[in-house]
Order: C-alpha cells, then sequence, then structure tokens
C-alpha cells in the first residue's frame, strides 16, 4: 500500500504513573524521529511535566474530576477502572476538540492498554487505534485467557491462602498460581473486570509490546496467532531512546559514589514507583544488607513506607546499619545506575522497566514482586532466563542476608551475571539494524504510515 506524505499527528493517552509514562514518552521521541507530530494527553495524575526535550511535542490535559487522593488510596487496579470510567465522555470531547483545531492530520490513537476509554472513543471517530502494552508479552497471554479461565474454575486456587498456589498452573509453565498477574490490592473480580477491558483487542488496529522476542517468543507467537491483528514486539524502548522522563528528581551524588566502590561490588535496591514496604520489612532488610557485608545503594522513594513521608519513622538502628556500607537516596538516576561497572546485582520488584533495564545492562536480580505482573517478570527471571533469585514469603534478616550473598559472593552469582551479560548482547543485537525488535518497529512505523 502506498505510504502517506510524513508529519502526520499521533495522540498519545500514557496511564499516569512513571513505569507507563516512561515506555509511552520514549515511543512518543521514536515515532516523533520517524516524522510523525505528537500530542500527549494526559490527566492531573503524575503530570508529566515537558522539559525542553519536548518542545515540538503537544501536550493537552483531558478534563476529570476525580479526587487527587484517589491515586494513592484505590490503589492501581480500583483507580484505573474508575478512571475509565471518567475519562470515557470527556476523551471523545478532547478528541473531538483536537479532530477540529488539527483537521484531518490525525492518524491514530494510540493507548497504554489501560487507558481503554481513548480506544472507544477513537473508535467513535472511525480512527485507527493502537494498544500499547508497558508490560511483557507473556502478562498479555496471561490477560488474555483470564477471563476464559475464570469462568471454568481454573483459577479457583488464586483464592486459596495457601493450598494449590505452589502449583503450576496447567499449560502455563512454568507459571505457578501464586505467579498469575494478580494483585492483593483488589478481587479477582474487579480484576477480571479491568482485564476484560484491557485485552478487547478485536476492536483495535494493532497492538505494540515493549519487549523483544529473544525474550519470551513463544508468548509472541501465541499473541500473534490468536489476536488477528499485527502484533509489533518493539523493545526494549530505552535501548533506542534515552530522553530523560523522570517524574521525580534524580539525585546523580550516587553515582560519585558509586565511582569509589569496586566492580561488581554493589548491589543497587529500588521498588520503582508503586510498591510499598512495612516498616517491619524495611528493618530487616537493612539488616540484612548489614549482616551480608556488601556495599548497597539503596533507593526510598518518599511515602514508600507505609504511613510514613519518608525514613522518619525508622528507629535509629535503621540509619547505623545503613552507614556502614550502604547509601540512600529518594530517587536515583537508574538507568546510569545499572550501567555503573561496580553494581553487580538489582534487588527488584520487577517491575517490567527495571526488569529490562536490568537485562540491557547485564545485571542479575534479587527479585521481590508485590503485584500483577511482576509475578510473571520474577518467575521468568529466576527460571526462564535463569538470571534472577526469587525472595518469597515473610522477609526477614536471614533471607536477606543468603539472598545478597548467593548474587553478590557465590559462584551461582557469577554464572548468572554471565547469562545476563549474553541476554544483554541479545538485546542490543535485536534493537539494531537488522535485529528483530529493530524490523518490528520499521514496519510499525510503515502500518502507521499507510493508515
Ligand atoms: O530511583 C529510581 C527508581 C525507579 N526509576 C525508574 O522508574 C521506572 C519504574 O518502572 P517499573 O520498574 O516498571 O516499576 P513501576 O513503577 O512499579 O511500574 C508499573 O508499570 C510497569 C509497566 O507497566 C509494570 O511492569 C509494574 O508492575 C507497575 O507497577 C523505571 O524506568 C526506573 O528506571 C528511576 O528512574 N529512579
Amino acid at each position: 500500500m502506498e505510504e502517506k506524505p510524513t508529519r502526520r499527528r499521533v495522540v498519545l493517552v500514557p496511564v499516569p504513573a512513571q513505569g507507563h509514562i516512561t515506555p509511552m514518552m520514549q515511543l512518543a521521541k521514536i515515532l516523533h524521529s520517524k516524522g510523525f507530530s505528537i500530542t500527549i494527553a494526559q490527566t492531573k495524575f503524575n503530570y508529566f511535566n515537558p522539559s525542553d526535550d519536548f518542545t515540538d511535542f503537544q501536550f493537552v490535559t483531558i478534563p476529570e474530576s476525580l479526587p487527587e487522593s484517589d491515586f494513592d488510596d484505590l490503589r492501581p487496579i480500583l483507580f484505573l477502572l474508575k478512571l475509565n470510567k471518567e475519562c470515557q465522555m470527556s476523551f471523545k470531547d478532547c478528541l473531538g476538540h483536537l479532530l477540529v483545531q488539527q483537521g484531518n492530520e490525525i492518524s491514530c490513537v494510540i493507548y497504554d492498554e489501560f487507558m481503554y476509554f481513548a480506544g472507544d472513543a477513537a473508535k467513535e471517530f472511525k480512527l485507527p487505534n493502537v494498544i500499547f502494552s508497558t508490560t511483557n508479552a507473556t502478562t498479555f497471554v496471561c490477560r488474555s485467557v483470564f477471563e476464559k479461565l475464570y469462568a471454568n474454575n481454573v483459577l479457583a486456587p488464586l483464592k486459596d491462602s495457601k493450598g494449590q498456589q505452589d502449583e503450576l498452573v496447567p499449560e502455563y509453565h512454568p507459571l505457578r498460581y501464586k505467579d498469575f498477574p494478580v494483585s492483593c490490592w483488589a478481587t479477582l473480580e474487579s480484576i477480571l473486570e479491568l482485564y476484560r477491558n484491557t485485552v478487547d483487542e478485536r476492536a483495535a488496529s494493532a497492538v505494540i509490546i515493549n519487549t523483544a522476542s529473544c525474550l519470551e517468543s513463544s508468548s509472541i507467537s501465541w499473541l500473534k496467532q490468536q489476536l488477528e491483528i499485527p502484533v509489533y514486539p518493539i523493545g526494549p524502548l530505552h535501548m533506542v531512546d534515552s530522553t530523560p522522563t523522570s517524574l521525580l528528581e534524580e539525585n546523580k551524588s550516587c553515582i560519585e559514589w558509586l565511582n569509589k566502590q569496586k566492580v561488581n561490588s554493589v548491589i543497587y535496591i529500588s521498588l520503582g514507583s508503586l510498591a510499598l514496604m512495612e516498616v517491619n520489612e524495611v528493618m530487616e532488610t537493612a539488616s540484612g544488607l548489614d549482616s551480608s557485608n556488601q556495599h548497597f545503594l539503596w533507593v526510598i522513594r518518599p511515602g514508600s513506607i507505609r504511613d510514613s513521608e519518608w525514613i522518619e519513622c525508622l528507629p535509629e538502628e535503621f540509619l547505623k546499619m545503613v552507614s556502614r556500607r550502604g547509601y540512600v537516596v529518594k530517587w536515583a538516576p537508574q538507568k546510569e545506575v545499572l550501567a555503573h561497572p561496580a553494581v553487580g546485582g538489582f534487588w527488584s520488584h520487577c517491575g517490567w522497566n527495571s526488569t529490562l533495564e536490568s537485562l540491557g545492562e547485564g545485571v542479575p536480580m534479587i527479585c521481590r514482586p508485590f503485584s500483577t505482573d511482576q509475578k510473571v517478570n520474577a518467575r521468568y527471571l529466576e527460571c526462564v532466563w535463569k538470571v534472577g533469585i526469587q525472595v518469597e514469603g515473610e522477609l526477614d534478616r536471614g533471607v536477606v542476608e543468603r539472598a545478597v550473598k548467593r548474587l553478590m559472593v557465590d559462584e551461582e552469582g557469577e554464572e548468572m551475571r554471565e547469562r545476563a551479560f549474553s541476554l544483554k548482547e541479545k538485546l542490543i543485537a535485536s534493537v539494531r539494524s537488522g535485529g528483530s525488535s529493530h524490523k518490528s518497529l520499521e514496519e510499525f512505523v510503515h502500518f502507521l504510515r499507510t493508515l
């Protein structure tokens, strides 16, 4: 089909959370570099204030009247259900105005899989719409089969507090029931409602996923066969575009601290932008790190310890333990940290961006997932890619110390570092000219130009 002239406009709608905004802005920058004009439509929640890197972009605000506190109070699943209902009408108005303003220049709406109200609005205006998945393909598969498994009572063990949780889900090897992407913050029924809406891909024009076929080829093949629309695995996007997209200020002093440490001697600890810890878990982690005798760089995000602004709720002993071999910051330049030669391991909640950023630098991980896709990622890190150690059950100092030593001191950790290095090479190859993600991205851009 003939390609239309470039500089057509694409409207992108991210979920208002760091882990979703980052890959969406990376995608936007890449599409801009390929000749598209960009409009970003966002709500007031976690508003992305554009730096000079985004001067060519148009930013519009989707009107809604949810209380500011909803984001923290409802937690992700219920918040997203509510946000989608709230924006259903207002985004239609917003898109209608954009169409009048931009004439027929808008070629398509690309929306985060969890902002499905944007897909509905695009359909109403007969605009092509593309789902962007910021999680991995295997989680996408789980969401796609969730309703069927739920209806057939296959997911019943998920309601079980212990019982069959450790058993493998039939046909979803290596996932166990407890690895399925559910959340302790919402009922199975609410999760089902969200997933039903996110995977209504029959009406979408295409799906793009921030993943690479060297990581999960069978899940990608399954999606390509089942969805009956084009599926483009185009990641890891952070290896294609490196424009800063942080909502919080990065404390760069930790790089100077890392500069003074030996190669592969530091474990980096960060739980992303949403996970919460209890005070006792923080104390057990600090104590385990201290007795492991390893150096560590620890991101404690403001508000990430329950009922506390930052670390003021912790006993004095905490500072004593971290001051010996550790360095604590509120927010780090994570990609720079992971690329630093001193960093030999990453203790992570296994958000998909953190997972990709760690694999992209060849850094093996200690996996402590909290919810949804993080559990799938952790399982893959440990059992499929074999570059991670999953820490399960209650967190106590002994468990922390053992996991840190296994990764940072033992031969097992060294072997993981070697495997992680070879995955890094494969990921670099996949985004280079001729690589699978590079080809997928070229195909997707061609697809956009023909719309
Ligand atoms: O000190 C820090 C800590 C984190 N980050 C960045 O913040 C992002 C965090 O993203 P991610 O690791 O994916 O975690 P979450 O913020 O928890 O991301 C949400 O979104 C992801 C993508 O959909 C999902 O995989 C997660 O489960 C979900 O919680 C990454 O790019 C990090 O580089 C920093 O820049 N500095």
